[in-house]
């Protein structure tokens, strides 16, 4: 991890945001493209959602966030909603691929 360094303006503060949130997009579309092909090796519309995996997920990025002295909680946070946004658009690819109706996020 790139040490955080000290701003001396909100403009810097700013264009350290900004250029993370550039590196942040690159690596959601390459998520993004991995994500979509998982329907490719689910049998079923049940299998979209596989709590286990996601469990295991939140607890490696939660060890890491630790690592990097990120707040755990909130990187928790995020994560589970980045994974419930994933899901949707994987509810979207399996019905494009196997057919069917895409059921959405479960509550
Ligand atoms: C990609 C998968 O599908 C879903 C999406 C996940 C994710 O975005 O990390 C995790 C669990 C799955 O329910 C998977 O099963 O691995």
């Amino acid at each position: 991890m790139k040490p955080v360094s000290v701003c001396a303006s909100l403009a810097e503060v700013r264009a350290n945001i900004d250029r993370i949130d550039r590196q942040i997009v690159e690596l959601l579309a390459e998520r993004i493209g991995y994500v979509k092909q998982a329907p490719r090796f689910k049998n079923s519309a049940d299998e979209v959602r596989i709590e286990e995996r996601i469990e295991e997920v939140v607890s490696n990025v939660v060890a890491r966030a630790r690592e990097c002295g990120a707040c755990p909680d909130l990187v928790e946070r995020i994560y589970r909603e980045l994974i419930d946004a994933h899901i949707d658009l994987e509810t979207a690819e399996y019905a494009a691929l196997h057919g069917g109706e895409p059921s959405g996020r479960k509550a």
